[in-house]
């Protein structure tokens, strides 16, 4: 792809699930995917005729099998980054309220972090510039 090659925007909404002690959950990206081995937040694509709260509750019971509503997603901020192929767009969203046990339902390791900790776990690039709003809300 050249400079003047028009890129795709990709959309994917993501969430930072919080625990009662203020850690974020973070997932790894298996083997085999792209940016295999880094540490997301849970989500994923917006499919056609979803809303981005939509897929996220969607995405968090398929990952993680947990149950969640649309008004327990807080936006946060957004990643706008691009890619060799695409540019996400990436809206964050912050969820306290949410039922069941976080588990990593597709194989993924799960860890629940401190915010302050946030840094010591490669992300996508992506997602760097997000920590700082993580951190200055927790
Ligand atoms: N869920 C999530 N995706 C992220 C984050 N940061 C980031 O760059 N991404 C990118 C990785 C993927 O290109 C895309 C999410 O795609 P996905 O998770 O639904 O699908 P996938 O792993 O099958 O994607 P892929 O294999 O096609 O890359 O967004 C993040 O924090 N969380």
């Amino acid at each position: 792809m050249t400079a003047d090659t028009p890129r795709s925007i990709l959309l994917v909404a993501a969430c930072a699930l919080l625990d009662s002690d203020g850690r974020i959950l973070l997932a790894q990206r298996p083997e085999g995917k792209s940016l295999a081995g880094l540490w997301e937040f849970p989500g994923g694509k917006v499919e056609p005729g979803e809303t981005p709260e939509e897929t996220l509750v969607r995405e968090l019971e398929e990952e993680l099998g947990i149950i969640t509503k649309i008004p327990c997603l807080a936006p946060l901020t957004f990643a706008s980054h691009t890619y060799e192929t695409f540019h996400l767009l990436m809206p964050l969203y912050v969820c306290r309220r949410y039922e069941g046990i976080a588990q990593g339902c597709e194989g993924q390791a799960l860890k629940w972090v401190k915010p302050g900790d946030l840094r010591s776990y490669p992300m996508p690039p992506a997602d760097e510039p997000l920590i700082p709003f993580l951190q200055d809300l927790l």
